[in-house]
């Protein structure tokens, strides 16, 4: 089996996937997380690992975008505990640093640290790549946010340990790939909802289906649709299988009043 995620060697990304699949795996490692999801659109791979949600940074909009544009599906989730530090070169302290480099997400998830210090960001792919650059660079100002595997395999130096806004910081990964596949266990189901229309109370009227059936929901995210300012299609998870008879009833439902609903996977969680 072919599986894609975010390289280089080093990334959260790559200890996630390392960690979850146990049968052989031909392991495939792109620059970013767009690039890993066009990879199973375009069958280059046969599944990838990418990030969802972060605790402290919230939804990691590239990964649902990248899910919607190519028409993927999630075949299962996995939690992730993440721990930050700033890394740099040898010569380097927290009072020769003014610049950071990191992806996005992680940045975020280290917002209280860098306001403290008053850092300037700059960011990469990865965090892997960001460690990369620092080397590259041999320069005392320039600092990395990444996971202690990649400063000792670089051999960089770990300025300062667990530099996160919260130490409890889990990330969400998706397993996706191009089918829709029937999970042996369905514990969740994700949903893509177009609604019928745009109206006041729209989104309350699709909510209210699945308050009125008890399923409670775990995730939801609304995305513009691209084709007019203030519209939104939802993605919507719940904590019901898809084979279900409620996640059944709902989506007749919702299919009754005209909003369109596709199942983007149903699956169960691992916790790393
Ligand atoms: O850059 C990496 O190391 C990744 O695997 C990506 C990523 C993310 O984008 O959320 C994954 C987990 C952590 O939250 C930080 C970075």
């Amino acid at each position: 089996m072919r599986v894609a995620y975010l390289g280089p060697k080093g990334t959260f990304s790559e200890e996630a996937a390392h960690q979850f699949f146990s049968e052989p795996t031909n392991w495939v490692m792109y620059e970013s997380i767009m690039d890993v999801l066009e990879a199973v659109y375009k069958e280059e791979v046969d599944k990838c690992i990418v990030p969802i949600e972060n605790s402290i940074a919230g939804n990691i909009h590239m990964t649902v975008d990248g899910l919607l544009m190519y028409d993927l599906h999630i075949e299962a989730d996995l939690i992730f505990t993440v721990s930050l530090h700033l890394i740099g070169n040898e010569d380097s302290d927290i009072h020769t640093i003014r610049t950071i480099r990191s992806i996005s997400p992680a940045i975020s998830q280290c917002r209280d640290f860098i306001m403290k210090h008053g850092f300037k960001c700059e960011y990469t792919d990865s965090t892997a790549k960001a460690v990369q650059l620092v080397k590259d660079a041999s320069d005392n100002t320039i600092a990395a946010i990444a996971s202690k595997r990649v400063a000792v395999d670089h051999g960089l130096k770990i300025i300062k340990r667990e530099i996160q806004d919260n130490s409890m910081n889990h990330t969400r990964f998706i397993v996706v790939g191009k089918g829709l596949v029937e999970s042996v266990e369905q514990k969740k189901t994700m949903m893509l909802i177009n609604p019928n229309n745009e109206y006041p109370g729209v989104l309350s009227s699709i909510l209210n289906v699945f308050s009125a059936l008890g399923m409670n929901l775990t995730w939801i995210e609304s995305r513009p649709t691209g084709k007019k300012l203030g519209t939104y299609r939802f993605l919507i998870e719940s904590e019901v299988a898809q084979n279900d008879q409620r996640m059944v009833k709902a989506i007749r439902i919702l299919e009754t009043f005209e909003h369109q609903v596709h199942i983007v996977g149903s699956y169960s969680t691992t916790i790393l």
